[in-house]
């Protein structure tokens, strides 16, 4: 697995200017007056945001050569070469056609592209009115699929930005998702024009906690404000040895959750608890746990009504429309659960686009080539980073 700390460098220039404003919950840079962000002789900056993702397939012809893709990802399989490439033909193969029926439940094929558009389009709008004389336009650049990380590496030189501001729509840092996005970034982009800057995560920022609190809330009171009942955070696992090598993904995720209870204090209390689970394990190696659907089966067998909400993921794609909604629907009411709802994931929320606007106000009003908007310890230098 891609385990290889690549965020931990010692004595790596990055290290040096991580400063420690750059972990703070980001509010403060995006508040400040425009003139403040700016200099005249900055004025009219040509401002590109890159957003990242992990990519799905457009269509059942692409499922299986998405999933190579995916297989053949060191960050994702840490193997040599010469096993990697046999290993993702096979697996890929093999997989193809139960994931091929998933996403034909979907209509064919991945919404994560149209979804990530939606947010890309509501950023440009949020930024244009906090950076007024600004150009800024934000790009999409997925992992595992179209538009692939090399083709948006491309438009964004021809499009010759002043400023980059590298922005995963991965709240949470891991060495499997993030740090593969911006390695393929850096390799991608190099000698490309612009003075870039990381957003490494965001795992407790105030408006993307806040807005899973304001779901969360209004699913539980759609559902009736049952009693008792127990609010499940389902984030994607990852194997263990991925964590145990220093992965901090498993850390941000219990923060955010922890966050969002924080703000969940007038429904959460007597007769509704809540927890965190792991969801959709591949592969033969012991993931982190407890699973999903593990805990699902437990909350149907003590009476519980379930409030699922997805809080690794952004945007709606197969994980939430199949594994939330219709596998793990089933499982509960299989084993005799009584009420199941789901929160949707953030999509286009007005308090989590609006804190995506903070992070870039702040990755460009910061000295440090990488930011972030947490309390916690981030990764020191994220691949991407500027020296
Ligand atoms: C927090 C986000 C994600 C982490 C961490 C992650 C790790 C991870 N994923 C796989 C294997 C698969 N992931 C697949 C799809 C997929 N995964 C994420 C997010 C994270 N993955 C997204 C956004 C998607 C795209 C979904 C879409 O709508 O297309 C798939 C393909 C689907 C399937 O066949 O189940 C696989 C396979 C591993 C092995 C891993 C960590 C090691
Ligand atoms: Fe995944
Ligand atoms: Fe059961």
């Amino acid at each position: 697995m891609g385990a290889g700390p690549l965020y931990l460098q010692p004595g790596s220039r990055h290290l040096a200017r991580h400063t420690d404003r750059s972990c703070r919950a980001g509010a403060e840079a995006g508040d400040r007056p425009v003139n403040q962000l700016k200099s005249g002789a900055e004025a009219g900056r040509r401002i590109a945001v890159v957003l990242f993702n992990l990519g799905g397939p457009d269509g059942q012809a692409a499922v299986r050569p998405f999933l190579f893709n995916l297989f053949r990802d060191p960050a994702i399989i840490q193997a040599p070469f010469f096993v990697r490439y046999p290993v993702a033909a096979l697996i890929s193969t093999t997989r193809a056609k139960s994931a091929r029926a998933n996403y034909a439940l979907m209509g064919g094929g991945s919404p994560l592209l149209p979804e990530t558009d939606r947010q890309a389009r509501a950023l440009e709008a949020v930024l244009a009115e906090r950076l007024p004389g600004d150009t800024v336009k934000a790009f999409v650049a997925m992992r595992y699929w179209d538009p692939l990380t090399g083709e948006t590496a491309k438009a964004v030189k021809a499009w010759k930005p002043d400023e980059v501001v590298l922005l995963p729509l991965y709240p949470q840092y891991s060495t499997t998702t993030t740090a593969s996005s911006l390695k393929a970034w850096s390799k991608a982009y190099r000698k490309g024009p612009g003075r870039t800057t990381t957003v490494c995560c965001y795992p407790t920022a105030d408006g993307f906690v806040q807005a899973h609190a304001d779901l969360v809330r209004a699913e539980y009171v759609k559902a009736g404000s049952p009693k008792p009942a127990r609010i499940l955070f389902s984030a994607h696992g990852l194997p263990e040895k991925v964590i145990t090598a220093g992965d901090p993904y498993q850390r941000q995720v219990e923060a955010t959750a922890a966050a969002v209870v924080e703000k969940l204090g007038d429904i959460l209390g007597e007769g509704v608890d809540w927890k965190i689970s792991y969801q959709s394990r591949v592969g033969p190696l012991k993931w982190i746990g407890p699973s999903t659907d593990e805990e699902v089966e437990a909350a149907a067998h003590e009476g519980l009504a379930l409030v699922v909400t997805p809080i690794a993921f952004v945007s709606e794609h197969i994980e939430t429309l199949v594994e939330l909604d219709v596998e793990y629907r089933e499982l509960f009411y299989a084993h005799g659960g009584s009420i199941y709802a789901r929160a949707p994931a953030l999509g286009v929320a007005p308090a989590f686009i609006d804190c995506l606007g903070t992070l870039v106000t702040e990755a460009l009003s910061s000295e440090a080539s990488q930011v972030c908007g947490s309390d916690q310890p981030c990764p020191k230098a994220a691949p991407g980073a500027r020296a």
